[in-house]
């Protein structure tokens, strides 16, 4: 099994990360919080109350754990596509796949991935939703998670090692089919390049942010039901699965709610995936 697309794919993903972790923070809290008139107000509120760093709560974890992620997605795809079309990644240059085979091989990335994203991905919602400041006034509450480790330990003692994988059929759900879409459109961006030929780095930037902004338009009403399934263990307000939440927060908070984030979403998944797909491509190239 060629290893280099999961190096690859392990070291884009952390250059993405960084980029977009805080308009991922903004996003979450818009998601599920009710504090917040909009995106800016919810920047302006973060920054005053917790200033720049408010924005890069929860963001250590994700570096090591996401690229490790997206290692495991790229890595996942690309042999996936091996199998089914009996192309190596430099062969698939001359004789591209199918859009049928990109998007099952885009599935079952998707599908493997969130076994390794869930726990690292309530983790960091968990975080992100820690509003306090980190120069507390003295006499104030602590937050109740210290930092990952700490989170990570308390969700194991306190919702037993399932809470780990709190919201992880949500995140199935949305990621599955998504993930085909990310690299549909990925690739049908690329239709540009002739066969045979590299991609333009501009080709590679478009056609990447373009795969970020689609997959997440079609993914996000499940990531506000997942963010909140994933918060509903530390509120104790249960929901009883996936339809629950989505029929309860629908009734209580109209349709929109299927919305939430979308904007900031998608002004954070263009340079994302962009540089994403970009490093990737690059380092896959640079390597044979
Ligand atoms: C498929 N889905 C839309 C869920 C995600 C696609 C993009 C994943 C990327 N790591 C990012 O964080 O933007």
């Amino acid at each position: 099994m060629p290893v280099e697309e999961f190096v690859a794919g392990w070291i884009s993903g952390a250059l993405g990360l960084v980029l977009g972790h805080p308009f991922d923070t903004v996003k979450v809290r818009l998601q599920t919080q009710t504090t917040y008139r909009g995106i800016i107000d919810c920047m302006v509120k973060t920054y005053r109350h917790e200033s720049l760093l408010g924005f890069f709560k929860g963001m250590s974890f994700p570096i090591a754990s996401i690229a490790m992620v997206n290692s495991v997605l790229f890595g996942i795809y690309s042999n996936t596509l091996l199998a089914l079309t009996a192309t190596s990644h430099q062969e698939r240059r001359a004789q591209p796949p199918s859009y049928i085979h990109v998007f099952i091989a885009g599935c079952t990335g998707g599908f493997v991935q969130v076994y390794c994203l869930a726990p690292f991905d309530l983790i960091k919602v968990r975080l992100q939703n820690q509003t306090e400041p980190r120069a507390r006034p003295p006499g104030s509450p602590p937050p109740r998670y210290r930092g990952p480790v700490h989170c990570a330990v308390s969700i194991f003692q306190e919702e037993g090692p399932r809470g780990l994988f709190r919201g992880a059929w949500a995140l199935t759900l949305r990621d599955t089919p998504t993930m085909g879409i990310y690299f549909v459109t990925y690739e049908l961006c690329r239709q540009s390049t002739r066969d045979g030929q590299d991609p333009s780095p501009a080709t590679v930037l478009v056609a990447g942010g373009f795969a970020g902004i689609s997959s997440w338009a079609v993914a996000t009403p499940l990531d506000v039901i997942k963010s909140r399934l994933q918060m509903a263990g530390l509120k104790r307000r249960a929901y009883r699965g996936v339809l629950d939440c989505m029929v309860s927060s629908a009734r209580q908070e109209g349709l929109g709610v299927f919305f939430r984030g979308l904007t900031i979403n998608s002004a954070r998944a263009f340079p994302v995936n962009a540089v994403t797909f970009l490093s990737y491509e690059y380092l896959l190239r640079s390597w044979g």
